[in-house]
């Protein structure tokens, strides 16, 4: 089974897209995004274009949540149960696990990763069941280490998100890379170290 799982994520229209009157060129169809041409829509004189073509990517997950009310709209708990349980599992079986958003500005990736008050994301989800699963520890193991870290990486730069202080004046973290342990992130402050 493949080690990397890769999911996309289709969210609603916002207010400007919507006042634009921008048309959704996106379909999701079980694993597959199809993207369309919406510049052609519309055109009725029959003719065959070249740019008409259907493009179609396969991903490992594809969520419609552009519309609420659509039967295949895929909410956080549908989003959690495939990405966020799987990480549940890969941890408490000690894999180190990574999960990441990569998208454009504005494309939804806090609000898949954190959520909000009432619609919790994948961190929050997964924060609750790293510490649920800490209740059900077999006799005899009574205590576990969690570390934590919370980094940004945006326009090249590696922010500690956990760090205090104006950010901005901060020089951004390097990236390294251990030769047993792998990469890591130097200057990065343990959480238990934090003030
Ligand atoms: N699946 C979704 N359902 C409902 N609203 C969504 C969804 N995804 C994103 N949104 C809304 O779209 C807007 C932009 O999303 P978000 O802030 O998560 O984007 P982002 O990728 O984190 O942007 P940036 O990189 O600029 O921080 C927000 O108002 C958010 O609430």
């Amino acid at each position: 089974m493949a080690n990397i799982k890769v999911a996309i994520r289709v969210r609603p229209p916002n207010a400007r897209e919507s006042a634009d009157g921008g048309r959704l060129a996106v379909q999701v169809e079980d694993k597959f995004v199809k993207i369309r041409n919406a510049k052609l829509d519309g055109r009725t004189d029959g003719h065959v274009d070249s740019r008409e073509k259907l493009l179609e990517f396969c991903f490992d997950y594809c969520y419609w949540s552009a519309d609420p009310a659509a039967p295949h709209y895929a909410s956080q708990e549908e989003v959690f149960q495939d990405l966020g349980v799987s990480v549940l599992s890969g941890a408490s079986e000690g894999y180190n696990v990574c999960l990441f958003a990569y998208g454009q500005t504005g494309s939804g990736k806090t609000y898949t990763m954190m959520g909000t008050p009432d619609s919790l994301g994948l961190t929050p989800r997964i924060c609750q069941g790293l510490f649920r699963s800490e209740d059900s520890f077999p006799d005899g193991q009574n205590s576990s280490r969690v570390e934590i870290s919370f980094l940004e990486i945006y326009n090249e730069r590696v922010r500690d998100l956990l760090r205090r202080g104006d950010q901005k004046k901060r020089p951004s973290l390097k990236v390294r890379e251990h030769p047993e342990k792998g990469p890591y992130v130097q200057g990065e402050i343990p959480v238990d170290q934090r003030k």
